[in-house]
């Protein structure tokens, strides 16, 4: 792997990086189909279709039985019926996955601030953070709506750089995906990536990354090691 030096800052994903959520997704995506009188979707589908925010989840997961045009027809009433059934079950079906907590505090220990990237609304983010006592880690936390842009587009990592007052290659961006790393790339960050997440249905081996760490503690001691 290559020698990650100077980093000041982490900026860490929250689905499929800190916190296993495909069984709320599973949950809140299958209860919105209920009332579509659709057949509920099996975890292995729908965690394929995670990572890039409400909006494309949602409309894949429509896509599966409608047309483009009944898709758009359907997505408001779906998009209000996942929202409420997400939020009445956030964090009841999700665990954090292992050394996430000794992870985030060895990095803070190095001197390194944490903030938190997630494509997540952030209405369903902070609620989650807070019930898995995660949130005092970080500065920062930026949910999928709280900018113009979501990853993989580099802007809410920059935004990052920009509140932290540092270079892009001060900061390293931890991800379970591609579209982390494509964000991270982009913005001219450092990054690395966990291989127990959802990529898309991919290999973690394809993504392009500055490394793939087991856990955030072995993340933490790769950097600036
Ligand atoms: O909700 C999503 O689409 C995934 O969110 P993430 O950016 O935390 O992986
Ligand atoms: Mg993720």
């Amino acid at each position: 792997m290559i020698k990650m030096n100077g980093i000041q800052a982490a900026i860490i994903d929250l689905d499929g990086t800190m916190i296993d959520t495909i069984g709320d997704f599973l949950v809140a995506i299958n209860a919105m189909r209920a009332e579509f009188a659709l057949a509920p979707l099996e975890q292995a589908v729908i965690q394929n279709m995670v990572g890039k925010g409400s909006e494309n989840l949602i409309r894949q997961v429509l896509a599966v039985d409608f047309s483009p045009a009944e898709v758009e027809r359907h997505f408001d009433a779906a998009m209000n019926s996942y929202q409420r059934n997400y939020l009445s079950i956030n964090g009841q079906y999700s665990k954090l996955y292992p050394d996430v907590q000794e992870g985030l505090s060895a990095l803070q220990a190095q001197g390194i601030r944490l903030a938190c990237v997630t494509n997540k609304p952030i209405s369903f983010a902070l609620p989650l953070l807070k019930q898995k006592s995660l949130h005092h880690y970080f500065d920062v936390i930026y949910g999928g709506d709280c900018l113009p842009h979501k990853k993989p587009h580099p802007a809410p990592l920059l935004q990052v750089c920009s509140d932290f007052k540092l270079e892009p290659n001060q900061v390293v961006a931890i991800g379970d995906s591609s579209n982390d790393a494509i964000a991270a790339r982009a913005a001219g960050c450092w990054a690395l990536t966990v291989p127990y997440g959802y990529n898309h249905g991919e290999a973690v081996q394809a993504i392009d990354t500055d490394g793939i760490v087991e856990t955030l503690l072995c993340a933490a001691h790769f950097v600036n090691s």
